[in-house]
């Protein structure tokens, strides 16, 4: 278990007297170790639904623990031996997954009574390093995609950050040492009460977000390992088709990060794939540097027994097993991506091409032979010798002219042809890398827009005073501005190595083609330059629907705002507040109404920023240097930014008649929303 990369292990709880209440008996059973079989309850039922399916089936894990099982016996099998791979300088990652009242926070928490696997990886952490390691811990949820840091409740939201050594960071996340269990335990018993939670069929405190615990480990003040432990958000609100409202997003969030958590490992398991789409959700942003490469990964998968969660278990199961199968036999059970069918057309091209070129050698070879453009043969005497065939009307006719490669000339042929593959493998390389540089500035460019706005708002009205927030934004602002001149840079040398790289290929495309003597070959110089041409606009349309989730994701985020706007606004009109309770919350106000205005603007402002793509695929590029983001996302966005806000006058909210609200983007900008606030 210890050599792999990815551990996949199942835990089954004991069945509860609520459970039990409810008549409900068990419907999984750990066989042995490994195994577990699990029994439809339904299976003397005529379900029409349940037809097709088999009654019992087993499964197989890395490890299984049932009810007898205690928290250090998973400890010990499963993430004991991730402890000595931190330990000796590789980061890793082990996560919860399930449905909720499977267990997850049990076995990732676990009660005072009963630590959990935080508090005891983190012991058996401290047990393994000497005093000249720091230990330090950070505790954070991600709800709805947004990051919260548990151990400081007021800190707001946290943005997340990649440094140009390719590191995450989360800037203003806390951080704390944890000399001794006890505190541990305190640290994450307080940060979970801080947890968004609510009360569920199956449990009373669920979870609804995925909660992090960060343990980094610093030698001589660098990073020496990191390793995080997840509690994940229950998977059945993911595929609840009954969510409405703000459920709906929630499952819809979490159904994003474990749909992202998942194809990450699909990718990180295949031996094929070379780029893992790690920006499709917060989580597996952040996990980036602790998923893959030379880290350990485990998975522990959570069922209840109880045959009232046979749906549950049976797709939390199919998801586990589904991961194990990845780990066995990653190339033949990965699911077919967009990268892998062009990986795949790739190789039956080039296998293609081999054998035509060995066609076309095997006939030059023979051409040869038989004197026609053999090496140093002048061509009077291969024509002397050109063989002779009979035509239709019986007449003696020169046969059809062989291919006239000439020695040293077909061999250059193939070397052109060879040097032309390896540079669109560099170009496509090169063409990924501009793609996640494109993709990070986009956003910085995209949130910086709305910093600068909320800012200068704020400034203008409030020149000597100054919020926690707004310091806030302000360092993040900083941080941002400095990350995006490197990414220029890196733009600027990436570009310069692709246009390059794009003359080369014209020139070798030209010579290649003087020098193609049969049909065969001008087809190949054909399909090869085509095939570049296939490359670059497949990575150009994936880098338009990267940025495109972005401007989703803005939105997403939009609306998280907008909800905490309503909820100040609330406190503000129910409140029985004191004089002091009330100017804070009015500045609070101020500060949330102005992020949810100004933080839609780049949107707008979307379509005259100049694209980071134009590189990606000059050719059809180049006209048309901006983002082209299609009508429906605009009209969506424009919907939201129509939205009327209140306004709180003497405790009381007021909407504004639509003739006040109509003001331009422009005016938006120079007329801060605060400006347009009476006195409350
Ligand atoms: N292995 C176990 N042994 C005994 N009790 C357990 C075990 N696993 C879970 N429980 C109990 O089951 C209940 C639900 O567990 P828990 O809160 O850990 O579920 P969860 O998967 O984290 O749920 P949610 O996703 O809703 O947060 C708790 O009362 C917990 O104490």
């Amino acid at each position: 278990m210890q050599k792999q990369q990815l551990t996949v292990v199942v835990r089954v709880r004991p069945l509860n007297t609520a459970e039990k209440a409810k008549r409900a008996f068990q419907c999984v059973f750990p066989l042995d170790k490994k195994r577990v079989l699990l029994v439809d309850p339904e299976k003397f039922e005529n379900n029409i639904l349940r037809q097709n399916r088999q009654h019992e089936r087993k499964f197989e894990f890395d490890a299984t623990f049932g009810a007898v099982s205690n928290q250090e016996d998973v400890h010990e099998t499963t993430t004991g031996p991730i402890i000595d791979s931190v330990v000796q300088g590789y980061n890793a990652t082990v996560f919860a997954y399930g449905a909720t009242g499977s267990g997850k926070t049990y076995t990732m928490i676990g009660t005072r009574d009963r630590p959990g696997l935080m508090t005891l990886m983190t012991k058996a952490l401290y047990e393994k390093l000497d005093n000249q390691y720091q230990v330090l811990l950070s505790y954070m949820e991600i709800y709805n995609e947004i990051i919260r840091d548990l151990l400081n409740p007021t800190g707001g939201d946290l943005e997340l950050l990649e440094d140009e050594r390719g590191n995450i960071r989360v800037p203003g996340l806390s951080a704390v040492k944890a000399p001794n269990l006890s505190k541990i335990m305190q640290i994450l018993q307080e940060g979970n009460l801080r947890r968004t939670q609510e009360e569920t069929m199956a449990n009373k405190t669920s979870s609804r977000s995925h909660a992090l615990l960060q343990v980094m480990i610093v030698k001589n003040k660098a990073l020496h390992s990191k390793l995080f432990m997840i509690d994940l958000a229950g998977s059945e609100r993911a595929s609840n088709t009954q969510n409405r409202g703000i459920r709906l997003k929630e499952g819809a969030a979490i159904n994003r990060s474990l749909l992202a958590l998942g194809n990450v490992i699909n990718s990180l398991a295949s031996k094929t794939t070379k780029y893992v789409n790690y920006r499709d959700s917060k989580l597996t942003r952040l996990l980036k540097d602790s998923l893959g490469g030379t880290a350990k990964t485990c998975m522990i998968a959570h069922v209840t027994p109880s045959s009232t969660n046979f749906e549950e278990t049976y797709n939390t199961l199919m998801y586990a097993s589904r991961a194990m199968n990845i780990t066995n036999k990653p190339i033949r059970n990965r699911p077919a991506s967009a990268d892998q069918v062009y990986a795949e057309a790739m190789t039956a091209i080039r296998k293609e091409m081999g054998s035509q070129m060995k066609n076309s050698s095997s006939i030059t070879g023979l051409a040869a032979r038989n004197g026609a453009g053999g090496a140093g043969l002048p061509e009077r005497a291969a024509s002397r010798s050109r063989p002779k065939s009979i035509s239709r009307n019986g007449s003696l006719t020169r046969a059809p002219q062989l291919p006239m490669i000439r020695g040293r000339g077909g061999s250059l042929f193939t070397q052109l042809k060879e040097q032309y593959m390896t540079l669109t493998d560099k170009q496509k390389r090169l063409r990924e890398k501009l793609m996640a540089i494109n993709h990070e500035a986009y956003s910085f460019e995209m949130s910086l827009i709305s910093k600068n706005a909320i800012i200068n708002a704020w400034e203008k009205h409030h020149q000597d005073k100054t919020t926690e927030s707004i310091e806030r934004l302000k360092q993040d602002g900083e941080l941002q501005r400095a990350r995006l001149v490197e990414l220029s840079d890196q733009r600027t040398k990436v570009e310069k190595a692709l246009k390059k790289g794009a003359e080369n290929a014209n020139g070798l495309d030209s010579r290649m083609r003087s020098l193609a003597a049969t049909n065969e070959q001008r087809e190949v110089v054909k399909l090869m330059v085509k095939m570049a041409e296939i490359e670059a606009q497949k990575i150009s349309a994936l880098s338009d629907l990267a940025i495109k989730g972005l401007i989703m994701d803005r939105t997403d985020t939009s609306i998280a705002k907008l909800q905490k706007y309503e909820i100040v606004a609330d406190k503000l009109i129910d409140g029985n507040l004191d004089e002091n309770d009330r100017k804070k919350l009015e500045e609070e106000y101020r500060v949330i109404k102005n992020q949810f205005h100004y933080h839609l603007l780049p949107l707008k402002n979307i379509q005259t920023t100049i694209s980071w793509n134009s590189m990606l695929l000059p050719k059809i590029n180049n006209n048309n240097n901006n983002i082209t983001i299609d009508e429906r996302l605009l009209t969506a966005t424009k919907k939201k930014e129509n939205i009327t806000l209140p306004i709180i006058t003497n405790g009381r909210e007021q909407y504004q008649s639509s003739s006040t609200e109509s003001f331009t983007d422009d005016d938006r900008v120079k007329t801060p929303i605060t400006e347009r606030l009476p006195a409350i």
